[in-house]
């Protein structure tokens, strides 16, 4: 499936969370739908060019107008057509509660680690449902060498930008099922749990990308100082949406800023290879148990290993 890829010369997609429903700069080339064996994206996909000509993917994480819920994003279809479209690595933005006091709303973090506090109801896997096992490994759940790339590329943008936003570097972030926010209780308990940011987007998209070899990171945008904060209110959509437009705006500069150089990294592969061949030895072996119909679906994603 990645046949499209180097016709169309899309290496990086973006992936917009809350409030993140475009970037700047960009000329529209064309919006694609791709349907996959797991349905249709969350939207259709926009393949832009950046002023240099660079082709770049933009997808909004809960829809053009943000009609899907945490829970209800396509996360299987949306990681399945952006690997189909030929992307090699996923740059991620999410609005983000904070854990921490030093971790303030309107700064910005790379998270290095995932606790998983999903409930079970979002499909998390594209082995699930088919006669393929495979077991990808996760210890750290963002592509390293990307995220290391980042990190002095993105405080730079924020310090040139001379609005004071500060950037965060190897966090714990928490992902919850919502739509509801935690109680007090469950706030208090992520803090003690280690854990520095909390959101309700980041799985089962991390590990999609990874079973489909793809470098993924995410940008979290802190909103809010979630519910653990005993003589402040607990959060609200209201006190969030109030940050929310300035770290979309922010978000769009920090974009804007690398992702020609991203592309480059892409293209030369030195930072973002890391993945690629990660899922060989997850996969159980072929057997003739295994159906043709399964082989045929996981080829999607993996066509170097289920490509007949
Ligand atoms: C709008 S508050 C909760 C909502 O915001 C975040 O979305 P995203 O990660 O797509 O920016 C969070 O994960 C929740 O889905
Ligand atoms: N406090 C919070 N909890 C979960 N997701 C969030 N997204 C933004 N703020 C959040």
């Amino acid at each position: 499936m990645a046949t499209e890829s180097t016709e169309k010369n899309v290496l990086v997609g973006v992936i917009g969370g809350s409030g993140l429903y475009h970037l700047d700069n960009l000329t529209l080339i064309e919006e694609v739908n791709p349907e996959t064996p797991w349905g249709y994206p969350s939207s259709s996909i926009k393949i832009c060019a950046l002023p240099s000509g660079t082709k770049v993917a933009f997808l909004a994480r809960h829809g053009n107008g943000h009609t899907l819920s945490p829970s209800a994003v396509p996360s299987r279809a949306n990681i399945a057509a952006l690997k189909s479209l030929g992307i090699r690595a996923i740059l991620a933005f999410s609005a983000v509660g904070s854990l921490r006091e030093e971790i303030r709303p309107g700064d910005f973090a790379l998270p290095t680690q995932i606790i998983d506090r999903t409930k079970g109801i979002r499909p998390a896997s594209f082995f699930e449902g088919t006669t393929i096992v495979a077991h990808t490994a996760f210890g750290d759940p963002f592509a390293n060498k990307f995220v290391h790339w980042l990190e002095d590329r993105v405080r730079k943008v924020l310090e040139a930008q001379g609005n004071g936003v500060k950037l965060h570097t190897g966090k714990c972030i928490i992902c919850m099922e919502g739509p509801q926010f935690s109680t007090r209780a469950e706030s208090k308990m992520y803090r003690m749990w280690g854990a520095d940011l909390i959101n309700m987007s980041v799985l089962p998209e991390a590990k999609l990308a990874r079973e489909a070899e793809l470098s993924y990171a995410l940008i979290a945008t802190a909103t809010d100082y979630d519910s653990w904060r005993e003589e402040e209110g607990a959060v609200t959509a209201a006190e969030v949406f109030k940050t929310l437009t300035t770290n979309a705006e922010t978000s769009r500069v920090v974009a804007a800023t690398i992702l020609d150089e991203l592309h480059s990294a892409a293209l030369e592969g030195d930072i973002l290879t890391e993945e690629v061949g990660s899922m060989k030895y997850s996969i159980m072996p072929r057997s003739e148990k295994q159906k043709d119909e399964d082989r045929e679906k996981l080829s999607y994603v993996l066509p170097e290993y289920f490509s007949s």
